[in-house]
């Protein structure tokens, strides 16, 4: 049994529709906790429209190369090609975090699968949604996610808002 931490994302087309059907097929692996949606300003060099965002926290029975082809899965179901290095997508599916049966995490330096994701800290888009989940929540070698949070810009953070419907 391992317990993985997604963040999901998505800036084309139907954005909730998109990440609500992602976190359906993800409660069919196992047992989930997941983030409301945050809509966020793209974080990046390209120009691009506003993101949605969400972070689903997970257990099951997959290692950490299992979880990355099941994000690749799900962004394969929502229509995703591959496109520009952090441009629009109609889903992004990253794996944050691994951890093994006894709370070890998973450390990987392959740039098929980094482990922990190497931009995870620095990004409020992962970091806000994380800490709504779990707010007892580490990173793997940065520190609780709390601390990363008040580390960040503020307005970086406040730019990170719930998104409701309308
Ligand atoms: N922890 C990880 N989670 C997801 N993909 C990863 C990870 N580590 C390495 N990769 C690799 O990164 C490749 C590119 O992924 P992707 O296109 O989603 O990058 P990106 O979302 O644009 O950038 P970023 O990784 O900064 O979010 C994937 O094919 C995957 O093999
Ligand atoms: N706010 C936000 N910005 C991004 C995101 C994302 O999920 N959210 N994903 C990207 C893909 O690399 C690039 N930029």
């Amino acid at each position: 049994m391992s317990r993985v931490v997604l963040s999901l994302g998505a800036n084309l087309g139907d954005r909730a529709g998109t990440l609500r059907a992602a976190l359906a097929a993800l409660a069919e692996d196992g047992p989930l906790a997941h983030s409301g949606l945050y809509e966020t300003p793209p974080w990046g060099p390209v120009r691009q429209p506003p993101y949605l965002n969400a972070v689903a926290v997970l257990g099951g029975d997959r290692d950490a190369r299992a979880w990355l082809a099941r994000a690749h899965e799900l962004e394969q179901a929502a229509g995703r090609t591959r496109e520009v290095r952090w441009g629009a997508r109609t889903l992004d599916v990253d794996v944050v975090t691994v951890t093994g049966e006894h709370g070890e995490p998973v450390v990987a330096d392959d740039p098929e699968l980094t482990l922990p994701h190497p931009r995870a800290h620095e990004r409020a888009f992962v970091l806000v949604p994380w800490l709504a989940v779990d707010a007892d929540a580490e990173l793997p070698g940065r520190g609780r996610v709390g601390d990363l949070v008040a580390a960040l810009d503020p307005a970086e953070v406040a730019a990170v808002v719930p998104w409701h419907e309308g």
